[in-house]
């Protein structure tokens, strides 16, 4: 993917126990699909290992940081900001808007596990619904990145993987990047 200003993800509340499994796949939602950074409550930091440890056996660059400032770092953030949420304007009329102010600063994606303080809808550039029904924000976030990256992001490379799959038609093939003959096979 070419050079431009990064993407991070905000998840904004976390409820122990009940959402353990949702962040973590937030965070690998986020790394996946082309965001350079996740942001978790300081309520969701053991989360943050699991994702860690998926950038270090698959790749990265992507990094996750924990704050005890959550709305800190909404409140000064130095670029648009995203939050994603049901009641916001469908994500198919506003992301051309999106993308162009992604290209002046970095974005901050905000994606939710409860309620979310009305402070947030203020403060947002943009409150995006992929549709206006309720889901998940696994896959409102996914959506929502394949949308602003209008796709380039499946094509991503990864750097300092200690295992690489080698798609397959059929079965499971994983290697050593150092095996590989040849790195276009991915
Ligand atoms: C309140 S939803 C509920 C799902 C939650 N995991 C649960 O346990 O009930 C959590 C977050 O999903 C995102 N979300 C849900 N539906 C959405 C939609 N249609 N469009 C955009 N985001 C959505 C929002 O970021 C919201 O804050």
């Amino acid at each position: 993917m070419q050079e431009e200003p990064e993407v991070v993800v905000l998840r904004l509340g976390h409820r122990p126990g009940r959402d353990e499994r949702m962040t973590t796949h937030v965070g690998l939602t986020a790394r996946a699909l082309g965001a350079d950074k996740l942001v978790l409550e300081d309520v969701a930091s053991g989360r943050k290992e699991t994702v860690t440890d998926i950038t270090d056996r698959f790749g990265g660059p992507f990094e996750v940081e924990v704050t005890d400032e959550v709305m800190g770092r909404i409140r000064s953030w130095d670029g648009p900001i995203v939050h994603l949420t049901m009641y916001g304007e469908p994500v198919q009329k506003v992301e051309d808007e999106i993308r162009a102010a992604h290209r002046e600063g970095a974005l901050l994606v905000v994606v939710g596990a409860e309620k979310i303080p009305f402070e947030v809808y203020e403060h947002a550039d943009f409150n995006v619904g992929v549709t206006n029904q309720p889901h998940s924000e696994i896959a409102a976030l996914a959506v929502f990145l394949d949308r602003l990256f209008e796709g380039r992001e499946l094509d991503r490379e990864w750097e300092d993987a200690d295992q690489v799959v080698v798609p397959q038609e059929a079965g499971k093939k994983v290697v050593d990047p150092d095996e590989l003959d040849n790195p276009s096979e991915l």
